[in-house]
């Protein structure tokens, strides 16, 4: 008999959890459960289409093991436990139900491996008060991937990912290490896919942030793809490296102290020139989409004001994001506007 599959559920099959999805099941170590909303009915009838730089064009017709529309209830339906939850919703925590609220029904106490492939840091932290005894692991990936209509996905980079252990005090550090471990092999079983670990997650967070905390939000806010920034030379002047280095100075203050000097050079450079690249946020405002600013932007400014780092620039983009957000939260009726009592501007 061969090896038992490992169970896993993926939450959010947009872009990033739609390829994860493919790549698990192409695997052969894994059977797949894959929750979807918006584009259930279309997975139902037509299946998944790809176009992948990596796995190829043309993909049609291709299905998990299983799809449905709502996270499993393990214990009230009498499933076996999942060995993997994998979340790769938008993590927006002011907004409910939160990632802790979306994936509870499915998570076995002592068991159940919660992935978070989303980016920003702290993450965790709701997880962990909310699943104590659940080894919580962080995903950081490079993927590249859209779904651009509902269940058509185009990936135009490598998946590329580095995964470790947070901390979560109750669990020992050896089985937590060892799931993000396992976790890797049903991923990548052969080693085809560019898929690392690295036991330093918050290091590996703050490095990805100096680019999203900085392009994402000016990208947004600008709606501009990230090479025409670098061809106005201003922005990358006169916001760019200012919160790629606000950023920096913030993660030495936690205790990141090896990052090079020149690292905001390496990354304002990093995106290739010849495609109009548009970060995530931006592509979600252009959407009309709740965009992901409080694990992107607020907490490394938190992070970085608490400890006595002047993030000036980052705090105006922060202001003007929430801004953003609220009229986001209008138009799709989650905010009234109307002064509350205790608002000094009426
Ligand atoms: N795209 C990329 O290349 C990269 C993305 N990331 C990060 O990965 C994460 C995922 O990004 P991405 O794949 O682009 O996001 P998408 O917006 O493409 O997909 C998110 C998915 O989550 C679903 N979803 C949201 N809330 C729920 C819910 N309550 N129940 C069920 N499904 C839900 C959405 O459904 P619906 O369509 O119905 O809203 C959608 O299918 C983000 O944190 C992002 O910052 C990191 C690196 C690269
Ligand atoms: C790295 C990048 C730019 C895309 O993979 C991203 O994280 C984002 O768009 O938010």
């Amino acid at each position: 008999m061969g090896e038992q599959k490992a169970r896993v559920l993926i939450v959010g099959t947009g872009g990033v959890g739609t390829l994860a999805a493919y790549a698990l099941e192409q695997g052969g170590k894994a059977e797949v459960t894959a929750v979807m909303r918006s584009n259930y009915n279309a997975v139902q009838k037509n299946g998944i289409s790809i176009n992948s730089a990596q796995y190829g064009n043309g993909i049609k017709g291709w299905r998990p093991t299983r799809i449905c529309k709502v996270v499993p209830n393990t214990a009230k339906e009498n499933l076996p436990p999942f060995d993997f939850i994998l979340v790769t919703t938008k993590n927006i925590p002011e907004i409910s139900p939160t990632v802790s609220d979306i994936i509870a029904p499915a998570v076995t106490p002592h068991k159940t491996a919660i992935v978070l492939c989303q980016n920003g840091i702290n993450i965790e932290k709701p997880l962990i008060s909310c699943f104590p005894t659940n080894p919580i692991i962080s995903s950081v990936s490079y993927v590249s991937a859209t779904e651009i209509s509902h269940g058509s996905i185009l990936h135009d980079g490598q998946d590329e990912q580095t995964i470790g252990a947070f901390h979560n005090p109750d669990v020992p550090a050896q089985v937590a290490e060892e799931a993000a471990k396992r976790y890797i092999d049903i991923y990548n079983p052969d080693g085809k896919i560019d898929v690392t670990f690295d036991a330093d997650v918050r290091r590996v967070r703050w490095r990805k942030l100096l680019y999203n905390a900085s392009f994402n939000p000016v990208a947004a806010i600008l709606r501009m793809d990230t090479p025409r920034m670098r061809m106005s030379s201003h922005v990358i002047d006169d916001l760019i490296r200012p919160i790629m280095k606000e950023v920096l100075a913030a993660a030495r203050a936690d205790g990141i102290t090896d990052f090079p000097e020149d690292l905001p050079e390496i990354l304002i450079r990093v995106d290739p020139i010849g495609s109009a690249f548009k970060p995530s946020m931006c592509q979600d405002i252009e959407k009309g989409n709740l965009i992901e600013l409080e694990n992107i932007v607020g907490e490394p400014l938190r992070e970085g004001e608490s400890k006595g780092v002047a993030m000036p620039t980052l705090r105006t983009i922060y202001g003007l994001l929430k801004g953003m957000q609220l009229k986001v939260k209008e138009s799709k009726g989650m905010w009234e506007p109307k002064f509350g009592s205790e608002n000094p501007y009426q």
